[in-house]
């Protein structure tokens, strides 16, 4: 047996995808693998067979995602990675990882590569840092209590229950706020058509009791500035008291008065008196709405998105910066070893350029801090207190420089798995 990947065939892909699924020791329904297998990409995907059996699989996303001042960058995805059992601690994830990363560099478009992990002590070695951290919320709506400023309840937008026989229209509608809210999120993924179908998966298996999913659209003069999509567990007391659960999938809107207005719907949902989600931005408004803060709980999800640079020069050169930025920085690189050497970078809010240069290091860190700190959701001011970033001529106020430039005024996000 070799433990060389490989590339895919299209006729491989069912015993490929089965051998995915046996690692994660996970069932899926018709539709899942159907929506999988269309968003395959499959000339992106490797395997490790053995004896004609597939025992490891990997693939890539051709994604772009927002970044600092609302460029979208060429990213690779990194996904379905696997290996069987009786293959483990053999290499072959190194392997996956050595020949993903050679390809996108040799491909030359993909600055950056991101992934979602199983576990969090995999990837840091191959160079993906943590990069954008979530909330999982818990709001008592019986007690919190929403506080709308006045002009946002005077600005309520029309709300319109939309129900499954309109799919199509729904989704229409919720992919056009989509798209426009994508550029003003770091984080966030442009969905390439079929990738709007991801979200909407909710098979009976996973529903617990709770309804098959439900989407309220906000519009203002017809046209959609908000959605969101929940469903409705119902629940009652000992003493027969409505105490039902609004799972919130997803929400974005365009506008304050749109995000208001659907937060005004979920907390009122008759029989219920919680709002729960699992993935919810770190600095999500409704936070400031409530009038009772104590009753809404909140748990960090520490880690949701990791991100590395492939290309540093032209992942730093693709973001703008929160304040003008001009030093050098000396990034390690030990797995892509391109990338190992002194970098000027000098930008502002407008745009930046990084080059390799020859002059002296301002900071010097590797580039696992770097993807860490790239989306603006770590500070490189943290991970120099961590001692993960050395300032090669202590208080010239470099570093706090260069973190407030690296900062993004909004909390990066990834709205959903891939
Ligand atoms: C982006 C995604 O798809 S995330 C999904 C990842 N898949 C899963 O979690 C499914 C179940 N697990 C598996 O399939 C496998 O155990 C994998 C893919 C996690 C690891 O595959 P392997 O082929 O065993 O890894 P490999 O032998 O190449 O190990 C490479 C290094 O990672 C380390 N490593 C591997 N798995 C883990 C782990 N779960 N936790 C911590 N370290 C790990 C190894 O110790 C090794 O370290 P070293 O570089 O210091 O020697």
């Amino acid at each position: 047996m070799t433990t060389e990947p490989r590339v895919l065939q299209d006729s491989e892909w069912d015993a490929w995808y089965d051998s995915l699924l046996s690692a994660f020791a996970s069932t899926d329904s018709a539709e899942e693998r159907e929506l999988r297998r269309s968003l395959t990409e499959t000339e992106r995907c490797l395997g490790v067979w053995d004896e004609g059996r597939p025992v490891a699989t990997a693939g890539l996303f051709s994604f772009r995602m927002a970044v600092p001042g609302g460029a979208l960058v060429p990213t690779a995805g990194v996904t379905m990675v696997s290996v069987a059992p009786t293959h483990r601690r053999r290499g072959i994830l190194r392997s996956f990882m050595r020949r993903q990363l050679d390809d996108v560099r040799a491909a030359g478009t993909e600055p950056l590569a991101a992934l979602t992990a199983s576990e969090a002590p995999i990837y840091g070695r191959f160079g993906y840092g943590l990069a954008v951290r979530s909330l999982a919320v818990r709001i008592d709506t019986s007690r919190a209590g929403l506080r709308l400023p006045a002009p946002l309840a005077a600005e309520a937008a029309k709300l319109r229950l939309r129900q499954s026989d309109e799919a199509a229209s729904l989704v229409a509608e919720c992919e056009a706020v989509y798209a426009r809210a994508v550029p003003r999120r770091p984080g966030m993924l442009e969905r390439r058509p079929g990738w709007e179908r991801e979200p909407l998966l909710d098979p009976e298996r996973l529903r617990e009791g709770a309804s098959p999913l439900r989407c309220v659209v906000a519009l203002r003069d017809g046209e959609p500035v908000a959605y969101a999509r929940y469903a409705v567990r119902t629940r009652w007391t000992e003493s027969d008291a409505p105490d039902g659960e609004v799972q919130l999938r997803d929400l974005e809107a365009l506008d304050p008065a749109g995000y208001a207005a659907l937060w005004q719907f979920l907390f009122d949902i008759d029989l219920t008196t919680w709002v729960v989600s699992d993935n919810r931005p770190l600095d999500d408004p409704w936070q400031h709405l409530v009038e009772n803060i104590r009753r809404c709980t909140t748990r960090l999800n520490t880690d949701s998105l990791y991100l590395r640079p492939v290309d540093v020069g032209a992942a730093l050169a693709a973001r703008t910066y929160a304040a003008p930025v001009d030093a050098v920085l000396r990034v390690e690189d030990d797995f892509c070893p391109w990338n190992t050497g002194n970098w000027r970078l000098s930008g502002d809010e407008k745009g930046a350029v990084c080059e390799p240069t020859r002059d002296a290091a301002d900071l010097a860190l590797s580039v696992r801090e770097l993807g860490s700190a790239y989306l603006g959701g770590t500070s490189l001011g943290a991970l120099a207190d961590a001692g993960l970033v050395a300032e090669e001529r202590p208080s010239s106020g470099v570093l706090r420089a260069v973190s407030t430039a690296l900062s993004s005024g909004t909390a990066p996000f990834l709205p959903h798995g891939f």
